[in-house]
């Protein structure tokens, strides 16, 4: 009989997961699933079942590393709150499986790896593609994916300024005062992005919150938030102005409403 499985509990995984390690890790996984070659990676687009009454989303991602022999799903319930809902926007939890056997091995706490999870992703993102002199980082939104995109951004590059715009300044002005560093708070986006080198989207907006004509060329913006075929972040100009980067083809043409809506694809 096999053991029961191990609980490793949210603030065990905040101790234990560190972007130092997360980073590399990432960096070889995400080179390995880029090479589109199945017999390394097996990763479907997730599985989305829609929670119509609450105005969220069940999603099943499965993911199989063949040579490291790890496999693993994360199942994530992700919403769209009312602005001023203290009901939490996202929960998750990663199952791990023995591969042979098929019995669970630990149930994780999926919060803190999806906070960190992506936002390593973009900080990856911007290691490889944000302008050689980057000054200035703006965030758009203040939740979650903020903190974490803050952190990441801020343990890994050298910006000189910080921004932070939110649909309600409140919540702008207490994520500045939540950091280790100084943020400035932005009362419109467009100021907000004016001159921004590395720009990161991380709101639960379904339309356009960034518009092409406010961001200066040669940005990288890490666009993060759009996660559904009718989600939008981003405007059709700056879809249409930008080289464009994905981590999966297929999940970007199933998932991402900028690319979608916007007719890039
Ligand atoms: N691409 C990915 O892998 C992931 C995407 N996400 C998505 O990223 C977004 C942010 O996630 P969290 O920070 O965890 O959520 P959160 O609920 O903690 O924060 C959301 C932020 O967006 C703002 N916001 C909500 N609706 C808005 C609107 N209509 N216009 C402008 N701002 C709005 C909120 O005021 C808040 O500042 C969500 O859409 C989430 O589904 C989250 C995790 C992973
Ligand atoms: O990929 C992910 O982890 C999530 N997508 C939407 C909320 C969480």
């Amino acid at each position: 009989m096999a053991e029961p499985p191990v609980l490793i509990r949210q603030d065990e995984v905040e101790d234990l997961l560190h972007y130092k390690d997360l980073i590399p890790r990432l960096e070889v996984a995400l080179r390995k699933f880029s090479k589109l070659d199945s017999a390394e990676v097996i990763q479907p687009v997730r599985t989305t079942v829609p929670l119509q009454k609450y105005n969220g989303f069940l999603g099943l991602m499965p993911a199989y590393l063949v040579h490291e022999d790890i496999l693993c799903t994360k199942l994530v319930c992700f919403y769209k709150r009312e602005s001023g809902s203290t009901l939490p926007s996202t929960q998750a939890t990663v199952l791990l499986f023995d591969p042979e056997y098929g019995n669970v091995k630990a149930v994780m706490d999926g919060e803190v790896i999806t906070a960190k999870r992506t936002a390593a992703v973009s900080a990856i993102s911007a290691k490889l593609l944000m302008p050689a002199k980057s000054d200035v980082l703006t965030i758009l939104g203040a939740g979650h994916q903020a903190l974490s995109h803050y952190n990441v951004f801020t343990e890994t590059f050298s910006f000189k300024e910080v921004r932070v715009w939110s649909r309600r300044k409140e919540t702008a002005e207490r994520f500045a005062q939540s950091t280790q560093g100084h943020v400035t708070v932005w009362e419109s986006v467009e100021e907000a992005v004016n001159g921004a080198d590395v720009i990161v989207t991380v709101t639960g907006a379904s339309e356009p919150v960034l518009f092409g004509q406010w961001v200066k060329p040669g940005a990288h913006v890490a666009a993060v938030g759009a996660c559904r075929p009718d989600w939008r972040e981003l405007d059709d100009v700056l879809m249409r102005q930008a080289e464009v980067y994905v981590d999966s083809r297929e999940g970007a043409v199933a998932e991402s409403g900028d690319i979608i809506l916007s007719g890039f694809y």
